[in-house]
This record gives C-alpha cells, structure tokens and sequence, in this order.
C-alpha cells in the first residue's frame, strides 16, 4: 500500500512542490524537484522568504485558495538562490493532516513553461515541416522522373550544361550517339569531352563555341555542320539548338538538343557527287549528240574503203596493225584521198569504237578556238559551261582535221593538254583527266611545215608515231571503176533512184582523167552525172572544163611562194567560174575537190575578197 501522506503526494508530485504551514507561513515538507529550486535548507524556513511579493499577498492567495478549494496565482516572482527573481505560477490546495490543515502549492518557472511551449511548438512546426517537405520532395521526384523519361524518349540527344559549361543532365539518346555515358559526362566540362575539335583538326577554342556563346552571351545558336567527338574517337556530324537557361532572372546555363547527321550529310554527298556526274555526262551526251547530228547531216559518212590497188591494200593492213594499239596516228594524203576515211577505219578497228571520234578540223576553227578546244565554264554569270572538243573525246578518239592549219600559238597549249592527258576548261581551275587516242591528218607536207617554222617540231613528233601516206588517185587508177561504181551506189541510194549503167566509155572517160581532187572528186562527178543523166546510162560530162589549169602535172617543180601564189590564182579563178558560189552542185568546193569548210577557211587564210573574182571576172 502507497503512504498517501501529504508529504509523500508531495514527492509523487511531478512539478516541484511545498507544503507550508497557514498559521506560521513556514515550510514543512518539500518534494525533490523544489528543494532542488529553492535549496535544501527550505524546510522550516518562511515561504514568504522565496517570494518577490508581500505578506498580504500571500494571505490574499492563502484565502482564495481556502475559498475555492483550490487557485492559482502568476501575482508572484520565485526567487530562487543564486538566481534573478523569475516569473512563476503558484497552484494551491489545502489538506487536512494529523498535525493541522496544510497549504500545498505546486511551484511552476514560467520560463520553464515557456521553454516546453517553444520545443512543443518547434516540435509541431518540423513535424509539419517534415511532412511538407517529404511532400515536396515526392512532388519533385515524380516530376525529375517524369522529365527523365520524356528526355529519355526524345529521337534527339539533349544535355544540359550549366554557367561553368559542366554538364548537368544528359539524355539517353545523347549518350548513345556520343559513346559518352552519363557518369563520363556529368559535372564534367562537355566541350573539353566532344567538341573540342574541328572535323579538320583544329583546335576548336571554346570562346568560339555558339553552345558557349548561348550561355555567356545569352544567345539561341543554331548551327548545321559540325562535329561532336564520339568516346572510341570517332566524329559524328551533328546539327544542334543550344538555347539558355534561366533560373528566375538568372542565367543558369544551356540547353543543346543535337542530331547525328552524319548518315545524311554522306548521302548528301553522294547525291551531289552523282549530281554532278549525271551533269557531266548529260553535259557531254548532249554535246557529243549535237555533234554526232551534225556530222551525220554534213558528212556523207560511210566508212567502207574500197580499192583494189596495192596502195589501198597496203594502207588497209597498215589500218589493221595500228588500230588495236593507242598509237598517234599521222595520216598524210592530197585533198580528197580518204584520210577521214581511214582515220574512221583506225577509230572503227580500236577498242575504243564505243566511244566517238571526234573530228575537230583545225582549217575551219572558229573565233572561240580555246573554248573550241579546252572548252569553258560559266564566269560571273555570262556564257555557258561546255566540253571542249578534247573532252567530248575523252575514252575515244580525237581527229584533227588539217592540223597544219592550226595557230601557232594553240600548237603548243594543244600538244601539253595531249601529253599530259588532261585539260582545264576557260575560265575553270579544275583539271579534268583525259584519256584521247589521236589521229591527226593533213594535206599538206608536214616536215616542211615545220622547217618553215609554221608547225612545231615537238607537236609533229607527238603525232606521227605512226604515219600513213595516202596515194592519189592518178596514181592508181585501176580502183577508178571500183569507186565509181561505189559512189553511184551510194547516190543511188540516198536519192532512191534506179542505177544507171556505166558504159566502158565512162569508165575510160574517168580512168583518162588525171583527178586533181581525188576520190571527193570523182565522187561529186559521179552524183553530178547521175543528175544530169535520165536514160539507163551513166553520163559523164564537162570533165576537162572543170579541171583547174594550175593542178594541171605539167612536170614543172614549183616553188613554195609559187605554189601559193598559184594556188591563190587557182581559187580565184574557180571563184570567177562559179560567179563565187562555193556551195552546193557546180560550186567551187565541188569543182576544186575540197570540202566547203576547208575552202572557206582557205579563202579567208589567203585573203581573197568577192573584188578579186569580181575584178579579175570584169
Ligand atoms: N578508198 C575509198 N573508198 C571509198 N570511199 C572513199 C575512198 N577514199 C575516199 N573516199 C570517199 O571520198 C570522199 C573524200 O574522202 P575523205 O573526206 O576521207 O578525204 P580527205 O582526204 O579527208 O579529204 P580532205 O583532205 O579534203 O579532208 C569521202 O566521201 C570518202 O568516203
């Protein structure tokens, strides 16, 4: 059984406590907790003694607490030994005990009372503090997760750096199409890690970088080909935003969100690349067929040879052994021999006959020869890109027609883009590769061209790696009847008329005559007697009156200057004859033998006006 005394309620009491003694205001008892406040030599002393308060203060609480039973009290300060005088609370009840009635009162430090105030309080206040910010941080991380997947999902690779250019986030994508993991990354300088060089190699300065300039200087950089640095070292092509960040007002970094473009950049280039070769090929097809068209329509072009004469035999094996090999090829030979016959006859027996052989007749160039020759491109706008006649004939064959007519000053820039196999179009600095068999032929005699210093040495030497010497028809006229029959074929042919016979009478006509003009000559003699013949017979006519007095072989030896001055007087006086018509049946092209462009070009070279026919004709 517990001692219910007061004395021992007094020490169950958890808050310091007296009983005191009404009658003599000495204490009788105290609890542990009070004389451990106000010292353990209370007992028996005045309670009045430890109270900052008057006696009748005290009689006033003594009585309030005899009248209600119990009462409580703030009116007092406690004062305590060795300490200021400090607020407290007295709760009092009276007990009857053995040795009289008792006042007990219950002592509270309100500063004591304070104190629990402020630590429940404080205690409330982290209570909810805590929860608010488990809340917090709940709300945060669902959204940190949320904002993870959704970088995580995105095709582009996104990382974010802040204001010292350290990486902040990276998303997966980025660190697939980098190498580069995470942990590599973050908190680390990303410039220094993948962009540090250009694709060349050159140090790429970050003060340089637009993603550094996005956030320094608070600019949005767009930029479509650079490099990011893969970890095994590879580059990758990239296009990439990098766009600032702010925190509130401040600039807190960038965000870059890049494309690996390598794959497109390299079809790009292949697209370009065969863009650009579709354009030359196209270029070149187009201009080869304009000039295939041209040929065809200008030039009776069939390339059968035919003669029986040991001449042509000889010539035909000559063809035969040269023509697999990539030899320069000289064909010499009067006007109308056949030297673009047999220059076909090589181009048709190589292995290059797939491609074309293209004819450029150096005795009819036009003004442009460079353009003519090199060929040009488009400068500053003005003119139009075009393969000169070197590259159309690039893997085929290039014939030069009369070469000895041509420039001095082209000779050599032909001859180095010859033996250099390549060429540089006008106006381009690009060199272009040449792979050109040539056949050069000319009617003129080519090693006195050269002593007379008009042809170079070096250019002569190139081409005639191989010659061929064509003989003329006077001097084997035994092919005469063969070719005549040939060419009435072929007149027949293309005017879809019936042939006519050729008498022996023709024949001999024909075989008497000494052929100036050679094979294009009889040719044109024999389309010009289909004309005029309308019975089954051939008839040959006005062969002496159309042979010029000059070629006339009389025996005599002429001199250079002569030879010119009579070949001058030749070309005038056909001119005379053909009221100047050059062109067309009865013209002087036809009368002299020559193809049209050769004697306009010849015209022009010696200078004759229309007042020189005109002046010798009246
Ligand atoms: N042996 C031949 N067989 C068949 N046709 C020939 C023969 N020789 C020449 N011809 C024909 O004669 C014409 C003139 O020949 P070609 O144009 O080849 O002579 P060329 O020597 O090149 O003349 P030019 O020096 O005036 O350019 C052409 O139509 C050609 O086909």
């Amino acid at each position: 059984m517990t001692d219910l005394s007061p004395d021992s309620i007094l020490d169950l009491w958890p808050w310091p406590a007296l009983s005191v003694d009404p009658a003599t205001d000495r204490i009788c008892a105290a609890n542990a907790d009070a004389a451990r406040l106000l010292g353990p030599g209370a007992v028996g002393e005045r309670f009045l003694t430890f109270l900052d308060g008057d006696a009748g203060e005290l009689v006033v609480f003594a009585d309030a607490v005899q009248h209600y039973g119990r009462y409580w009290t703030r009116e007092f300060r406690l004062r305590c030994p060795g300490e200021d005088a400090c607020p407290c609370e007295l709760t009092g009840a009276f007990v009857e005990t053995p040795d009289g009635s008792r006042l007990l009162v219950a002592l509270v430090r309100l500063d004591e009372l304070q104190a629990r105030q402020d630590r429940t309080e404080t205690a409330v206040l982290h209570r909810s503090g805590l929860l608010e910010w488990k809340r917090t941080q709940t709300f945060f991380s669902e959204l940190e997760r949320q904002n993870q997947l959704i970088l995580d999902a995105a095709g582009e690779g996104i990382y974010g750096i802040n204001a010292d250019g350290q990486t902040t986030f990276v998303n997966r994508a980025a660190q697939e199409m980098l190498g580069w993991s995470a942990e590599d990354l973050l908190g680390r300088d990303t410039h220094a890690i993948i962009h540090h060089r250009h694709l060349n190699g050159d140090p790429y300065d970050h003060r340089d970088c637009p993603i550094y300039h996005s956030f320094r200087n608070e600019r949005v950089s767009r930029v479509e080909d650079e490099v990011f640095w893969r970890k095994d070292g590879r580059p990758i092509q990239v296009e990439y935003v990098s766009t600032p960040i702010y925190d509130g007002q401040v600039l807190a970094g960038a965000v870059v969100i890049f494309r690996d473009i390598t794959d497109r950049k390299e079809s790009e280039r292949r697209l370009h690349e065969a863009m650009a070769e579709v354009d030359a090929l196209r270029d070149r097809l187009e201009q080869e067929n304009a000039y295939l068209q041209e040929e065809i329509s200008s030039a009776r072009a069939h390339y059968d040879v035919v003669g029986q004469a040991p001449a042509i035999q000889r010539t035909l094996k000559q063809v035969e052994l040269v023509a697999p090999t990539d030899a320069n090829v000289l064909i010499t030979g009067e006007s109308g021999t056949g030297k673009s016959l047999i220059a076909a006859a090589v181009h048709k027996a190589s292995d290059r006959r797939r491609r074309s052989m293209i004819r450029l007749d150096c005795a009819a160039l036009p003004e442009n020869i460079d353009a003519e020759l090199f060929g040009q491109i488009r400068v500053n706008g003005r003119g139009i890109d075009k393969a000169g006649r070197l590259e159309l004939a690039h893997g085929g064959t290039l014939f030069l027609e009369e070469i000895a007519d041509l420039p001095l000053e082209f000779q050599g820039r032909l001859l180095n883009a010859l033996r250099d196999q390549t060429v540089t179009r006008i106006g381009d600095d690009r060199q272009r590769r040449l792979n050109l068999r040539i056949i050069a032929c000319t009617s003129r005699n080519l090693s006195r061209e050269v002593m007379a210093g008009r042809f170079r040495e070096d250019l002569y030497f190139f081409l005639n790696v191989f010659p061929i010497a064509l003989t003329p028809l006077r001097e084997r006229t035994e092919d005469i009847p063969l070719l005549a029959a040939h060419f009435l074929r072929l007149a027949c042919r293309r005017t879809n008329r019936a042939e006519p016979r050729i008498t022996t009478g023709a024949i001999r006509q024909l075989m008497s005559y000494p052929w100036p003009g050679n094979a294009r000559e009889l040719e044109n003699v024999i389309e010009r007697a289909l004309i005029v013949s309308t019975g089954d017979k051939l008839r040959i006519e006005g062969l002496d009156a159309a042979l010029p007095p000059a070629r006339r072989p009389d025996g005599k030896v002429l001199t250079e200057q002569e030879f010119r001055a009579a070949e001058v007087e030749n070309l005038v006086a056909c001119l005379k004859l053909t009221g100047g018509r050059v062109a067309g049946p009865g013209g002087a092209a036809e009368m002299l033998g020559l193809r049209q462009t050769t004697l306009y070009s010849r015209i022009r070279k010696f200078g004759i006006t229309p007042e020189m026919w005109a002046a010798e004709g009246g």
